[in-house]
């Protein structure tokens, strides 16, 4: 079964210290018991960390591990942003002492981006760092949570705020999978697709113009989606440069989740995020009118929100702990053109004032 379909699935390699492939394509899952040949070498036992919607999936990966002749158990967490706590975390450390996990081990993470993220963070922390594969299950966790190294678990104060740069060994995409994903889920992982598309791969929203539920494309938008993130995190892992750009959209999303309590779906805020940064870009005078309508419109058009209306004074203030700002300024991601993104630092209060007012929030006189 590992074999079957191996040749025809999409490779992208993500360059870097130790490189590793993401495997896109229909039955992807099945290639995690030739890995113990392979990246998984020498691992003796694997925590499969999972939610309960994936349960069966994760069932079905710990048996492939076991018939490699790895000791696999099943850890389970909670769904969703539910999972991105410390408590959960310590929860799970709990459980990899149970299960005796050494430095030679391994964990899976099995799920959306946040349980990869969670994943992620306990095998960086666990013995100070241990092998971890991740099998996104989500479009967002196949195009960006996944990969990249990126791990953490939110705090009070905001989105991601502990956490660790600790880069998976392998991913397996398996868009089989993504047949049981809701489609809400679906199109928020979208959202993450079409910022590639404008920070670096304008061939994507051509795509998603001529189709905006992303379906007709599907691996081929996942395909370049990682591709552009591959790009970035090889060239930069540690977020010092041009991995900023990933974050295109995120300042006003982080805040937006962290106000809403986190009951906003990532990618739903991150649409939001879009339109905002490309409504501040146009009052810098960096986009014209068209190419900032053009967020807008594609952003609608894929079914996603555009308009959030909070309170503005309380979103500024958590944008201030992004961790993209520098002592008291903001910094923003915007683009200098489409495919051509860049930093802005301390914008304008009029022109942030116009970037709410794009997205339908009221601004006090
Ligand atoms: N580390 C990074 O670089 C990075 C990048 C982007 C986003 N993220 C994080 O990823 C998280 C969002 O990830 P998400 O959008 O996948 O949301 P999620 O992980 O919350 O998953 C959304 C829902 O979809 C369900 N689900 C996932 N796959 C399924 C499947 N195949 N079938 C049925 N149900 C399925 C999950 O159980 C959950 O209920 C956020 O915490 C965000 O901060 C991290
Ligand atoms: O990988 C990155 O770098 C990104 O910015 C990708 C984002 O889509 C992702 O949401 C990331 O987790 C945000 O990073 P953060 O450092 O702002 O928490
Ligand atoms: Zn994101």
């Amino acid at each position: 079964m590992s074999g079957s379909g191996r040749a025809t699935r999409r490779r992208v390699t993500v360059p870097g210290e130790r490189p590793y492939d993401v495997v896109i394509g229909p039955g992807a899952r099945h290639e995690l018991g030739s890995l113990t040949s392979t990246v998984l070498d020498g691992t003796a036992r694997a925590a499969v960390v999972h939610a309960p919607p994936l349960a069966g999936l994760a069932g079905g990966l710990v048996e492939t591990l076991q018939t490699a002749g790895v000791a696999a158990e099943a850890v389970v967490v909670p769904d969703g942003e539910a999972a991105k706590t410390a408590a959960v975390a310590a929860g799970v450390w709990e459980e990899l002492g149970r299960l005796g996990l050494t430095r030679s081990d391994a964990v899976v993470g099995v799920g959306g981006g946040a349980v990869t993220d969670l994943a992620g963070f306990v095998a960086a922390t666990w013995t100070r760092g241990v092998r971890v594969v991740q099998v996104p299950t989500s479009v967002l966790g196949m195009v960006d949570a996944a990969l990249g190294g990126k791990t953490g678990i939110n705090t009070g104060a905001g989105k991601n705020l502990v956490g660790a740069f600790h880069p998976p060994v392998a991913v397996l995409a398996d868009t089989d999978v993504l047949a049981a994903l809701p489609e809400a889920e679906f199109r928020a992982g979208m959202a993450e697709v079409v910022k590639c598309g404008f920070i670096a791969d304008p061939a994507v929203l051509d795509l998603l113009e001529a189709d905006p539920t992303g379906r007709r494309d599907t691996e081929e938008l996942i395909e370049r989606a990682v591709r552009v993130k591959a790009d970035a995190v090889g060239a930069d892992l540690y977020d010092t440069g041009v991995r900023e750009f990933l974050n295109y959209g995120h300042t006003l999303a982080h805040a937006i989740e962290r106000v809403e309590d986190f009951g906003w779906r990532h990618g739903e805020a991150v649409a939001v995020g879009l339109v905002f940064a490309a409504e501040l870009a146009g009052q810098a005078g960096l986009l014209t009118r068209a190419e900032v309508d053009r967020h807008a419109r594609l952003v609608a058009a894929m079914g996603l929100p555009t308009r959030y209306t909070g309170d503005w004074e309380r979103i500024q203030t958590v944008m201030r702990v992004d961790k993209k700002a520098r002592g008291a300024s903001l910094r923003f991601v915007v683009l200098d053109g489409i495919g051509n993104p860049r930093i802005l630092a301390d914008p304008d209060q009029a022109w942030l004032d116009a970037a709410w007012a794009a997205v339908g929030g009221g601004v006090p006189a």
